[in-house]
């Protein structure tokens, strides 16, 4: 299988449209998280390497930009037949080398392709406003200009989206990117950008750089040609990168963390609770931003919520996610299962009660890849640390509650503000929640996850600096407004001046 889809042993950089060797000729091995055979190598690259990319951009920025917006918008089209045509192998590249199921990798390169179609379709819009002028003969106007060369840095748990979230809207925008994906899951990036090339993208408006955070990353906020960073990652990260980009007077966008929860109230339809808490909790084996980690349940319905979950818990497939029965997959690598492993030694301390898993599964299929029990603990307090605290993992905190009040109080009580849910009958109820959650996504009737692309992407408070991906908002961050005045008077006409 891995024969078949990867036609490389070592990965390159993609910088001024040719594939070169990091200039340290360093790299380092790709593993895949079911298995453990190593899938490719990854460079480390360094500075010359970062430098590289953002002269190339720079160059092929000023060209691009003077493209007009459809023909930029056509390439995108393009790129988004390339992806539709090779769905099938992204989304088993992508499963190799993340861990997520099948039908889950499917969806995220769908939300690719999604992606492409809406920003190409902007190439015909990208508005500006035209107001009036408060001078006779003149006219005013506000455009979106591009900001130049950006840079993006992504994460492992949505290797291909998150990259179209931001490249795509960059683009059609008429910038140029550097882009340093996370190391665990390089081929994604390295399939997107072979794309670029077949669709005819000018060479050097998108360059790939592979290394780590703490080299390419750190390197690429040094570069003052990249006048705006937008990052997706951990909060801590996103922090660091924030202060930097601060000391620099660099605009930059931050989508981090979530501590997101679903709301079940007394007269939900329950049977849907536990589907929507069930994908949305473990699906993804927990690793999504979105994912559900919380449960502030009624009182009266929580014991029969406790029992369902336990009982469809059980029926879930662990394994290798290539495998189309199976529903959770592997956690990322060993670091991820430590963190989540700490947790289970946490929450018992705290006093929570563990209903089912918090084990590791390490025997016959299970042998040599990361799996991790899905798992939930009930009688939570709010103020435990696994209620608190982002675990990334198929880890579930059921919280019991009186009232809507207290559940929105306890969901607005911790740092992030990503994604909530509420399942009810109520229109009241309904109303309230979505004006009082303080998340960037709320959902009604349905889990934590599955944002549409048209729309703003993002939250509140530990979760991001107040910018959006997706939908119309990513536009925000890749175009700066400038607004222009045309004076046909033939006079010099001054604002400003009281003339009474
Ligand atoms: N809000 C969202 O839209 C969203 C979406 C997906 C994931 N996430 C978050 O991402 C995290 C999981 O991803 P991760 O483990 O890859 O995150 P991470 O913060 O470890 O890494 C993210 C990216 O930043 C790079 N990086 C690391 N150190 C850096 C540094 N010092 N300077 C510059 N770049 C650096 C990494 O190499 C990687 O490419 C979770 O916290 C998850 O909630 C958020
Ligand atoms: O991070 C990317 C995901 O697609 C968001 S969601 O979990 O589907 O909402």
């Amino acid at each position: 299988m891995t024969q078949k889809l990867i036609q490389v042993e070592k990965l390159q950089n993609f910088i001024n449209g040719k594939w070169y060797e990091p200039s340290n000729r360093l790299h380092t091995a790709v593993t895949n998280p079911a298995t453990m055979e190593t899938l490719v190598q990854v460079p480390l690259s360094g500075l010359e390497d970062v430098k590289a990319a953002a002269e190339a951009a720079k160059k092929a920025q000023k060209n691009w930009a003077l493209v007009p917006a459809p023909q930029r918008a056509e390439v995108l089209f393009r790129v988004g037949m390339l992806m539709k045509e090779r769905k099938e192998t992204l989304s088993q590249l992508l499963t190799m080398e993340n861990g997520k199921v099948i039908e889950e990798a499917r969806g995220e390169v769908q939300e690719g392709i999604d992606m492409a179609f809406y920003m190409a379709g902007e190439g015909r819009r990208l508005f500006g406003q035209t107001t009036p002028s408060e001078l006779k003969d003149k006219f005013a106007m506000s455009v979106r200009s591009p900001v130049g060369v950006v840079g993006i840095i992504t994460p492992w748990n949505f290797p291909i989206a998150i990259a179209t979230w931001k490249s795509f809207p960059a683009i059609v925008a008429g910038n140029a990117v550097v882009w340093k994906p996370a190391t665990e899951t390089p081929i994604m990036a390295y399939e997107l950008a072979k794309i670029f090339e077949e669709a005819g993208l000018p060479e050097g408006v998108i360059n790939v750089v592979f290394g780590s955070g703490s080299t390419v990353g750190e390197a690429m906020i040094d570069q003052e040609i990249i006048r705006v960073i937008s990052f997706t990652g951990s909060n801590s990260v996103g922090r660091n990168i924030a202060s930097k980009c601060g000391e620099r007077l660099k605009k930059v966008s931050l989508e981090m963390g979530g501590k997101n929860a679903v709301i079940v109230m007394d007269d939900a339809d329950l049977s849907l609770a536990v589907e929507g808490i069930l994908w949305s909790a473990y699906g993804t084996s927990g690793q999504r931003c979105t994912a559900c980690s919380r449960v502030m349940v009624h009182k009266d319905v929580k014991e029969e919520l406790e029992e369902r979950l336990q009982k469809e818990i059980a029926k879930l497939t662990i394994g290798n996610g290539l495998d189309a029965s199976v529903k959770v997959g592997p956690i990322i690598n060993q670091g991820g299962l430590e963190k989540i492993k700490q947790y289970m030694k946490i929450g018992k301390e705290e006093g929570a009660t563990l209903l089912t898993g918090g084990f590791t599964l390490e025997e016959g299929e299970h042998a040599s890849g990361h799996y991790f029990a899905p798992t939930l603990f009930t009688d939570v307090a709010p103020s435990m640390r696994i209620a608190k605290e982002e675990i990334f993992g198929p880890v579930v905190s059921l919280i019991p509650v009186e009232s809507l009040e207290e559940a929105i109080e306890i969901n607005n009580s911790v740092e992030y503000g990503l994604s909530s849910s509420i399942f009810t009958r109520d229109v009241n109820k309904v109303f309230t929640a979505q004006r009082d959650l303080d998340t960037g996504i709320v959902y009604i009737n349905a889990g934590t996850t599955g944002a549409e692309i048209h729309l703003p992407f993002g939250g509140t408070k530990g979760t991001g600096n107040g910018h959006r991906d997706s939908g119309l908002a990513a536009l925000d961050v890749f175009t700066e407004w400038k607004s222009v005045y045309v004076d046909f008077s033939g006079k010099l006409q001054r604002a400003q001046i009281d003339v009474e």
